[in-house]
């Protein structure tokens, strides 16, 4: 599977504490961007770099500097926004794609209502981010918007993801790989992953049903 489960222990802990129950709007809010930014230090782990020469304090000196590889963060209406600043955190000049996707509560299929792409798409990296992947119907339906438009390389950032939303997407498409800080156990007969998160759009947005 082309999944990458994130095992450092800040990212362990984080995760836990958005597991409880009575979990805040606020915390939970945090805690999503906080988590965010750790993933995202692992998905930008291979970046390419090049070296060049500045001038240092003590004359000049040989560095590594990322090889001004273009990037586009694609947050996945709604709960995608939750991730955001926490990426552009590590990103901050990264441009931003949103995708608008509602996951039908009867048939779990992704019904798209909104998107809006930067433009070069063949030229960067698209970092997608979305903190739930359950059937994998939505980050399926991102990945195929974005290659339509042109993007020839792209990851995925979750928190949480289901077996058999990972299995979807890598059968679709094996070159995308997933950043995750959790791979859970299954889903339920609601299409919620288990044991997961609970809802993680209304959590973020301090919404209900
Ligand atoms: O893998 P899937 O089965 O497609 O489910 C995952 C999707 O469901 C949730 O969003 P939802 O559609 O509930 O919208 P929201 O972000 O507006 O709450 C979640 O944020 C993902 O986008
Ligand atoms: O468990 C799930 C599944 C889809 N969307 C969520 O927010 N949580
Ligand atoms: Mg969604």
């Amino acid at each position: 599977m082309q999944i990458t489960v994130v095992k450092h222990p800040l990212v362990q802990h984080k995760l836990a504490l958005l597991r409880a129950e009575n979990v805040s709007t606020n915390k939970f809010r945090l805690l999503t961007e906080e988590l965010a930014r750790l993933l995202a230090y692992e998905a930008t782990r291979d970046l390419p770099l090049e070296t060049t020469m500045i001038a240092g304090w003590c004359g000049p000196v040989e560095v590594q500097q990322v090889k001004g590889k273009k990037l586009t963060v694609v947050p996945i209406l709604r709960a995608g926004i939750g991730m955001l600043n926490g990426v552009l955190d590590l990103v901050p000049s990264a441009k931003i794609s949103v995708v608008g996707l509602a996951r039908n509560e009867e048939t779990l299929q992704p019904e798209p209502y909104f998107e809006k792409f930067v433009g070069n798409l063949e030229d960067r990296l698209a970092l997608i981010i979305d903190p739930m992947l359950a059937t994998g119907g939505s980050l399926v339906a991102t990945i195929d918007m974005l290659k339509r438009n042109g993007c020839k390389d792209i990851k995925a950032i979750v928190m949480v993801a289901a077996p058999e939303g990972v299995k979807l997407v890598n059968d679709a498409h094996p070159d995308v790989e997933i950043v995750a800080a959790s791979l859970d156990s299954h889903l339920n007969e609601l299409g919620y992953i288990i044991p997961g998160l609970g809802d993680a759009g209304d959590k973020i947005f301090g919404t209900t049903k």
